[in-house]
């Protein structure tokens, strides 16, 4: 008599239509479970058993299905976006999150060409018309695409696959994207220009390509649409949110928009009597139910991409794209981890700080990195690189864009056009109070310093003069790690230490009495609380000149509890003594 030991098999939920290409990667080893239609308490009810769950936009996997997942280890989005993932709380519960980062990036270059055309021949109204047995060609009269002027916002891999295309159309090509990769652009026969009014102006279509981030929220309101031509389209295949649809409606029906090809929705699907069902409702509009990735091919290749690395976690080994990457193997994790939080946040200051705001924003700029004390005598640094461009890459791309890890750090910097040279040094820090510490030095480009000056951070009339010292000065951010627990210590020529932990209130200032109180007021009023504050004074070792005020300079860094708005921003630097403050989050 023989017996069968039964080994159960790891579990694999599919709550949504996922190609069966990719599922079929799993059978061999996973049990896998297709559950379509389940509603959350039903998905919160079994998600207990799973050890992976692959997903598409519509099931929202919130903090509180994830409590409940107790054997969870992977939530695969197969396509890009994961707004409807609640990536922190993954993250705390260990659990990785992976997405198909490129795999639908045709498909939806494809829909929003096919949305243009659809308003620019009246497709929909036609057919519509047409199937009502009417015939009414003198009403439907269309546009060409030939000779327009598309405007694209976001020139990243969607937008950059739609400018290659309508090149083919022979249209002008015109892009805002501060971000955006020079080469390529021009590569694709775009134009860039430095300000999204310009764009604006200037489009016959404006398509937007962007993800849904603060600086994306809300973007096209009734303001900017009212600097557009009347004759203008409107294309969104990207995330609602980003235009204001009660707006839009409110332009279309003014007829100083002509009309509009919306994929994606403030909610989805739109509430009855939402502004999203009142713009799909509008006769100059085509709508389409979020189709931008469904097609045969981009849903193949969005499934084989995630199943393959749900195989790859489920046997231990590294995805391809985790959003929230494992940047640091687990043997290198106690002596790094610390570090690469600290060099993560020291990027990402660097972005808010010094780019936000800039009417030529670019990563046009050399980075030094320098890894001092016994960091210098490290095997390896790459989970430091890849920190490091997650950090300068996060303010810019949203949850969609963070598939940093330590396998593609170097290519998407490269991407990105951010040089980084990488420096270590073993020299004795006995002088210094840590063991190990950090420099990020950016040595700015001509455009970008010509830019500092004349936008810059929120800068007051009188800083404008002691701003020109610093225009061909390298930025300077320079950090140390102290009982696991990242500081900066330096920040251009000034030198005190802070936290880099949530909302960051920094201005420079006349280093005289009365500065805190008036910044204290100010903020008291806008309800904003000070958690803490820091005043940095310009740095002993800096002998660099510094303008007619001189030595006269100090830094004030206020840990604040909620944002500070641009308002205040602004009555800021309108005292007398603050020169310039910007708020970060890190
Ligand atoms: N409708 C669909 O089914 C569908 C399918 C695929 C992608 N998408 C969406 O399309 C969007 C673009 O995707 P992608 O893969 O090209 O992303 P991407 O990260 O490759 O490109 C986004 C670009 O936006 C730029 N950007 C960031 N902030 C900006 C700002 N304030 N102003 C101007 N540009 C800014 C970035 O520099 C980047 O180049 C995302 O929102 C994605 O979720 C939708
Ligand atoms: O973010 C994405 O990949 C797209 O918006 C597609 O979403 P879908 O997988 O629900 O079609």
């Amino acid at each position: 008599m023989s017996y069968a030991v039964q080994v159960s098999r790891p579990k694999i939920l599919i709550p949504e239509k996922v190609s069966p290409d990719g599922l079929a990667l799993l059978k061999d080893q996973f049990d896998v479970d297709e559950k379509k239609g389940l509603t959350p308490g039903e998905l919160k009810s079994i998600i207990g058993e799973y050890e992976g769950l692959i997903v598409r936009s519509e099931t929202k996997v919130t903090a509180d299905l994830l409590e409940a997942a107790r054997k969870l280890k992977v939530v695969a989005r197969a396509g890009v976006g994961v707004d409807n993932v609640d990536v922190v709380s993954a993250t705390k519960h260990g659990i990785i999150v992976v997405n198909s980062p490129s795999g639908n990036i045709n498909a939806a270059a494809e829909h929003t060409i096919a949305l243009m055309m659809a308003v620019a021949r009246n497709i929909g109204d036609a057919s519509a018309s047409t199937k009502a047995s009417k015939w009414e060609r003198g009403r439907l009269v269309g546009i060409e695409a030939k000779g327009k002027t598309l405007g694209i916002i976001g020139l990243g891999k969607v937008g950059l696959t739609v400018a290659r295309i309508a090149n083919g159309f022979g249209m002008r090509l015109i892009a805002y994207d501060p971000y955006a990769n020079p080469t390529l652009a021009a590569a694709a026969s775009v134009t860039l220009k430095s300000s999204l009014a310009e764009i604006l102006k200037e489009s016959d279509f404006l398509t937007l390509h962007t993800p849904l981030i603060a600086s994306t929220k809300g973007m096209i309101g009734a303001a900017e649409l009212a600097t557009m031509k009347p004759t203008a389209r409107i294309l969104n295949v990207a995330r609602g949110g980003m235009i204001d649809e009660d707006a839009l409606v409110a332009a279309l029906d003014a007829g100083t928009i002509a009309g509009a090809g919306i994929d994606v929705f403030t909610s989805e699907p739109p509430q009855t009597d939402s502004s999203a069902s009142r713009l799909i409702a509008h006769p100059k509009v085509v709508a389409t139910p979020h189709l931008g990735a469904s097609t045969k091919e981009a849903q193949e290749n969005v499934s084989i991409d995630v199943c393959e690395q749900v195989v790859s976690i489920l046997s231990g080994e590294l995805p391809r794209s985790a959003v929230n990457a494992p940047i640091i193997l687990p043997e290198e994790y106690r002596t790094l981890q610390p570090f690469v939080t600290l060099v993560e946040k020291m990027g990402s200051l660097y972005t808010q700080h010094y780019t936000s705001g800039l009417a030529i924003k670019s990563f046009r700029t050399t980075f030094d990195i320098i890894y001092e004390g016994k960091l210098g005598s490290l095997n390896t640094t790459k989970p430091l690189f890849a920190a490091l461009v997650k950090g300068l890459l996060t303010p810019i791309t949203s949850s969609d864009g963070l598939n940093i890890n330590i396998v593609n750090a170097e290519i998407l910097a490269k991407e990105r056009g951010i040089l980084i040279n990488e420096q270590r040094s073993r020299e004795n820090v006995e002088d210094k109070p840590y063991a190990s510490f950090v420099t990020l030095r950016a040595r700015a480009s001509r455009s970008v310093s010509n830019a500092r000056s004349e936008v810059g951070r929120s800068v007051s009339p009188s800083a404008a003069r002691s701003l020109k010292p610093q225009e061909d000065e390298d930025q300077v951010i320079q950090g140390f790690v102290s009982g696991n627990k990242p500081f900066i210590s330096r920040l251009d020529r000034f030198k005190g230490e802070f936290v880099p932990r949530g909302t960051l209130l920094i201005c420079r200032n006349y280093d005289t009495c009365g500065k805190i109180g008036v910044v204290g007021t100010l903020l008291g009023k806008a309800g904003v609380n000070i958690n803490f504050m820091s005043v940095a004074p310009l740095h002993e070792d800096i002998d660099e000149g510094v303008g007619d005020v001189e030595g006269n300079e100090s830094l004030m860094i206020l840990g604040v509890d909620k944002p500070v708005g641009d308002d205040v921003v602004k009555s800021l630097i309108a005292e007398e003594g603050v020169f310039e403050a910007s708020v970060v989050t890190l």
